[in-house]
């Protein structure tokens, strides 16, 4: 038997289709199409016409006496090409009413032979041999293409799986790295691009009311580097991150803003709360500092607070907590300040809030 023009099925590529197995056994033989010839209608068709559209109803089957017909499946899964001795939509001849699965026109003129049900059965009575014949070839191919099919649907759905696993991995790399961008390298706190973040996002869900910030600086912080090095120096900056995070609850947002400079945004009950923190860190920090001699395993802390007031920005609370931390910085450290919330003291230009780029 030949293949492609001369009568096999060819299975044609869309782009994402799905090649299957060139089959020779799927056509009539030329003593079959005979004996359809005498119980089938001829008919013909011109090159582009379409004989039945995918989802119309079928009670009839053909088989292609000469030219090319090529059957188009839904959902761009693919299309066949059917020449002499090839045969289709034999479901609507054997089921009756079935649905077409493919649409089918012709590639060039054709000349079929339509099969209907009392054609059908003339033939099963003249003779039922070959009809079985016929018939097990038939069932063979709808076997065959359900298997195709399944096959098919497999590869894609590992296809589909493969594409998801990628698309999860890169997504948990993206939010590693945007984890990195915005967590401190050394204390692993979140550092000052994180916190403006995260008080942006607090400000859009409106959860910043009742909040609270801390400004927190190291107290002759210099002189541990000067004394006993930089890596002296880094493990007090990790204590006192070590002491914060102990202190804070998992509501509030603890961050090192550069330096051997802190801060904590609180979310209070009780606006008295804010100081009860802040002296609470400045007398860890002390008792700790005075426990452990040389080399200082933490030092102590001077803390400038304010109250929020949600409608003015990040700076604005941060220029009044900074000039209440100057203050006790003024009075030798080791101390703390909560500003008043109408502080006149602010510098000019820090006001209500403006977009800020929260990254
Ligand atoms: N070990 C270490 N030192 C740092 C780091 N970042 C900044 N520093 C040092 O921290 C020191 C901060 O010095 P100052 O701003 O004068 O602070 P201070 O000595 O605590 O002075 P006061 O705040 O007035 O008590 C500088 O010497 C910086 O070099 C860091 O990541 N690791």
């Amino acid at each position: 038997m030949d293949s492609g023009e001369s009568g096999a099925e060819v299975m044609l590529r869309k782009p994402d289709a799905v090649r299957s197995s060139v089959r020779d056994g799927y056509l009539v033989s030329d003593h079959e199409r005979a004996f359809f010839a005498t119980g089938g209608r001829r008919i013909h068709l011109a090159a582009g016409e379409q004989l039945f559209a995918e989802g119309d109803t079928g009670r009839t089957m053909y088989v292609i006496e000469s030219g090319q017909v090529e059957l188009v499946f839904g959902d761009d899964m693919f299309c066949k090409q059917l020449g002499a001795n090839g045969f289709f939509g034999e479901l609507g001849l054997l089921i009756g009413d079935h649905l077409r699965s493919a649409s089918a026109h012709a590639v060039s003129d054709c000349q079929l032979l339509e099969m209907d049900h009392a054609g059908f059965q003339s033939m099963l009575q003249r003779d039922p041999t070959c009809v079985a014949g016929f018939l097990h070839r038939a069932i063979m191919r709808v076997v065959d293409n359900e298997q195709s099919l399944m096959h098919s649907l497999r590869r894609r759905n590992r296809d589909l799986q493969t594409a998801l696993d990628s698309l999860r991995e890169a997504t948990d790399r993206l939010t590693r790295t945007q984890e990195l961008t915005r967590t401190d390298d050394l204390t692993g706190l979140s550092n000052r691009r994180g916190f403006v973040a995260m008080i942006e996002q607090r400000r859009k869900l409106g959860s910043l009311a009742g909040c609270g910030l801390l400004i927190i600086d190291c107290d002759a912080f210099k002189e541990v580097n000067d004394c006993h090095g930089h890596i002296a120096g880094d493990r007090v900056l990790q204590s006192v991150a070590h002491v914060l995070r102990t202190v804070s609850g998992s509501v509030e947002v603890t961050a090192r803003l550069g330096g051997d400079e802190f801060c904590v945004l609180a979310c209070l009950e009780d606006p008295d709360d804010l100081e009860r923190m802040a002296e609470y860190l400045v007398s860890t920090a002390s008792a700790l500092w005075e426990m452990h001699g040389e080399p200082p395993l933490i030092c102590r802390l001077s803390i400038g607070g304010c109250l929020i007031d949600p409608e003015r920005d990040w700076q604005s609370w941060y220029a009044s907590a900074d000039a209440a931390l100057y203050r006790v910085k003024g009075r030798g450290g080791n101390g703390f300040e909560v500003a008043a919330m109408d502080d006149e003291t602010l510098p000019p230009g820090i006001g209500r809030v403006q977009a800020e780029a929260a990254t």
